[in-house]
């Protein structure tokens, strides 16, 4: 249980790629600093505070992000949580796609979680429940994978909503937008929540959802579930 009452806690959601912290203030959330895990690996992460409730997938900073504060409680599937998780390997789950299923709460119990981040994640969320999703290469991870396991593709930036492309860059474009909008419409189709909403979140998740023509942006989603973790270990999981 988190003994946290007294002060209110600094979120960080530590990513592959970028660890950001925020607070929640009367009027919403806020960011606070955003800054490289890489940087954050080195050693260097310029923000001390008392108390931090954390969504971490990179295990190799946490001891960097635990010396920075007094107290500091790491969302996993051991912690009390206001949804139920229905994954066969809770302890292997990510915490990002913990937290972010406990900010989807806000919506609704039935809908989908777009994580465009590093890597993607497509999870459902029905009854109030955790129901598991898939995990693909992120937009940079694909166009990587594909520029240096080949000899005539370049490493693209990018991905567009456009089919067929014109050109080998536009083609290869057109395909990581195709692979990754697809799996999301797929996703919704399989799981039967074409009427529940679908959130999205991470660094490209706005213009993922205009190549969908639907779905709803939440940059402070994953913050939202830290603050719904927090609020629900705070009164004893009720
Ligand atoms: N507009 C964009 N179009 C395509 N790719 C993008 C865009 N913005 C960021 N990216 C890619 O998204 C990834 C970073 O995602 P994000 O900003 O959500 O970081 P993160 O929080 O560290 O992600 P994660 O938590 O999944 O590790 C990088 O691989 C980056 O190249
Ligand atoms: C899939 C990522 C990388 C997305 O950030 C993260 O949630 C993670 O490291 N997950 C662990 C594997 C799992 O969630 O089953």
């Amino acid at each position: 249980m988190l003994n946290i009452e007294r002060e209110t806690p600094f979120l960080i959601d530590a990513g592959n790629t970028f660890v950001k912290v925020a607070v929640k203030e009367e009027g919403g959330f806020k960011f606070a600093l955003k800054i490289e895990t890489e940087t954050v690996k080195k050693g260097n992460f310029p923000f001390k505070g008392k108390v931090a409730v954390v969504s971490s997938v990179v295990p190799s900073i946490e001891e960097v992000i635990k010396s920075n504060f007094e107290k500091v409680f790491f969302v996993s599937a051991h912690l009390p949580l206001p949804l139920k998780l229905d994954y066969k390997t809770p302890e292997t789950l990510g915490a990002d796609r913990i937290a972010a299923a406990c900010g989807f709460l806000d919506y609704g119990s039935n809908g989908i979680v777009v994580l465009a981040g590093t890597a993607v994640v497509i999870d459902v969320v029905k009854d109030g429940i955790f129901q598991g999703g898939a995990i693909l290469p992120g937009t940079s991870l694909m166009a990587k994978v594909l520029g240096r396991f080949t000899e005539q593709l370049p490493e693209v930036e990018g991905f567009l909503n456009e089919y067929p492309g014109k050109s080998t860059a536009e083609s290869i474009m057109s395909g990581i937008g195709l692979a990754l909008a697809g799996a999301v419409d797929r996703a919704l189709k399989i799981a039967d929540l074409n009427d529940s909403p679908v959130v999205l979140a991470g660094g490209y998740a706005e213009d993922l959802r205009k190549m969908l023509g639907y779905g709803i942006v939440d940059e402070f989603l994953i913050f939202r579930g830290l603050w719904n973790i927090y609020r629900w270990n705070k009164k004893g999981g009720a």
